[in-house]
Parts: structure tokens; sequence; C-alpha cells
């Protein structure tokens, strides 16, 4: 049996060196499954023809990336960008934000999954929450959906001011201590989460909180809203005891204003703004932006493999 030695916080520890977990993150470098596992079984004969019982994680790391730079130049590049973020000390926080129906809980899952995070929450989980500690005369706004919050404003606003959006407003406010939360803990705990929902608004979450190098924020829209509405009729296909597609169609110019503000709101605060018409090319393009900031080896604080 070979065992691989990987090192976590100074601590050494051994495992034994398993083709499913090296198909899995060759995977994640977007190599076909079929092939990875292919691939890990080479890497496997190898070793086993040199005779190694004992490899470092970080040895077995440039074995492979040898390999894979003379077979499939591609995967070794996202193979290396991948492991560099892993080796990163601090822990990624991905939001991801947009108006309800843009796609921001099927797209958190996906690049969830691409980048090997296993935390993921909606922020309507963390309203929920909410709704149990605060009564709704205390907090009306947050028993409402962020599109009808308006319906719920203690005193209602001027009619020259957009009472939709005052009443998103106030929602978001409110939702974003917990999404506040939730970020701070898993930067403590060092646990990497992605967050997503339409609680994520860019100049709601605490500047010190979104600055940090580790915590990555995008928006998501949709500018056609044929294609918006759309989004409603085949989730409501999926899910329609829970998802109503009346209750989205009525709402539906409240909830394209929502839309507007977080696009205004993006670009005031410098957030990346992605149309999600095609799935693939919206995560290639939040994983390229994450990416970015791992491009140098400089970012590797710590060798953990
Ligand atoms: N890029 C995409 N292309 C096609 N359909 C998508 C895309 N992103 C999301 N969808 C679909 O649109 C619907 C709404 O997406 P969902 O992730 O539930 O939105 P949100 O969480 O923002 O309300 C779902 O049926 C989902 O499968
Ligand atoms: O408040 C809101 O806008 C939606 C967000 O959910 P998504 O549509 O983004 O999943 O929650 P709802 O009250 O409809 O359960």
């Amino acid at each position: 049996m070979i065992m691989v030695e990987g090192e976590v916080s100074g601590k050494k520890y051994r495992e034994p060196f398993s083709k499913g977990v090296l198909a899995r993150s060759l995977t994640r470098a977007e190599m076909d499954p079929n092939k990875a596992y292919t691939f890990s079984s080479q890497i496997e004969a190898q070793l086993k023809k040199e005779g190694v019982k004992l490899i470092k994680l970080d040895d077995l790391v440039n074995v492979v990336r040898q390999r894979l730079k003379e077979e499939d130049s591609e995967v070794a590049v996202q193979y290396g960008l991948w492991k560099r973020i892993r080796k990163c000390q601090d822990p990624l926080v991905i939001l991801i934000g947009g108006s309800s129906g843009v796609g921001t809980s099927s797209i958190a899952f996906e690049v969830a999954n691409r980048l090997g995070i296993r935390n993921m929450i909606s922020t309507d989980m963390i309203r929920e929450v909410m709704r149990k500690i605060a009564s709704k005369e205390l907090l009306p706004t947050i028993y409402e959906s962020s599109y009808t919050a308006y319906r719920s404003l203690r005193i209602p606003p001027p009619p020259e001011l957009d009472e939709v959006l005052i009443g998103f407003r106030d929602h978001v406010d409110t939702v974003s201590v917990g999404v506040e939360a939730v970020i701070e803990r898993s930067i403590t705990e060092g646990i990497s989460i992605v967050i997503e929902g339409v609680h994520i608004v860019p100049g709601f979450i605490r500047e010190d909180l979104v600055s940090r190098d580790n915590v990555h924020m995008f928006i998501l829209t949709l500018e056609d809203e044929e294609v918006h509405k759309g989004r409603f009729y085949s989730r409501c296909r999926q899910q329609w005891a829970r998802r109503p597609l009346e209750r989205y169609m009525n709402y539906f110019g409240a909830i394209r204003r929502t839309h507007k503000y977080f696009e205004s709101q993006a670009n005031k605060y410098h957030i990346p703004v992605i149309e999600n018409i095609d799935i693939t090319t919206t995560i290639e393009s939040i994983i390229e932006d994450i990416t970015k900031t791992y491009g140098s080896e400089d970012h590797v604080k710590e060798t953990e493999g």
C-alpha cells in the first residue's frame, strides 16, 4: 500500500493513496471523470513501479502536475490553480446575489462543487432562522418575500419614493445581519463557504468583511425579461407545490425593480455583474475571477496540500 503524508497546521498525518480522491480533484480541474480515474490509476501504477511506499503530498502533487503537463496542459493549469486555492490558509467565502429567479442557488451549487467547497447556505435559510427569533411585530418585513416586503412597512413611504425598493432595502438590511454572522463565523473557523440569495446585495454587507481578499461577491442578472420569466417557468415545473408560478408572475414587476437595484448597487460598489445566460459561462467567469487572486505563488501561505 502507498501511504501519502500531509501536514495540517504543523501536524503530520498519513493516509492510504486513494485513486478516488485524486480523481475527484482532477474532475474539479475539468478532466472528464472517466479519464480522471484512468489517470489516477496510471499515477498509482507509476508510483508502484518506482517502489514508492510513502510519498509527501507536495511530491505527489508535483508528480501529478508533471504528468498532466505532458498529457493535458489545460487541466494542468486548472489543477495548479485549484491546488493553490486549497493551500491557502484563509477560507474562501463566495457570495452570490441577484433578484429572485436569476439562478443564484443553481450557480452557487455548481461553483461550490467545482472548488470542492463543502458548505453552502441560502440566505432564505438565514432569514428563516431570524423569523424564529424576532416576532412579526418587531421585524415585519422579513416575514414577507424580498419583493413583497413593502406590504408590511410600518410607515408607508411618501408617494414619490419607490415603495418596493424601500421594502426590499428594509428586508435585506435586516437579513444582512445574519449573513454577516455566517461570514464572520466562517472566517474565524477557517471554513470555506458559498452563500447565495436575494439578500446578497452590494452595499449592505459590512465593508470590513467584503473588502477582504478571501471574500468574493458576484451579482447575477438576466437583462431580458422574457428569459427571466422563463426561469420561473422551469423552476415551477420542478417545484410546483412550493413555488407556484402565479405568485412570481403577479409580482414580476416588483422583482424586476429589485433586479435593477441589484445592478445599480453592483456598479456603485464595483462588484462583478454576470449575465447568467449559459450556466457554463457563468461558472467559468466566477471561477476565473476567484482564481485570479490565487494566480501567483505569493498567495500560498501554507503547504497544507
Ligand atoms: N444559466 C442557466 N440556464 C438555464 N437555466 C438556468 C440557469 N441558471 C438557473 N437556471 C434555472 O432557472 C431556474 C431558477 O434558478 P434558481 O437557481 O432556482 O434561481 P434563484 O435561486 O436565483 O431564485 C431553475 O429552474 C434553474 O434550473
Ligand atoms: O424573498 C424572496 O425574494 C424569495 C427568494 O427566493 P428565491 O426565489 O431567490 O429562491 O423567497 P420566497 O419568499 O419566495 O421564499
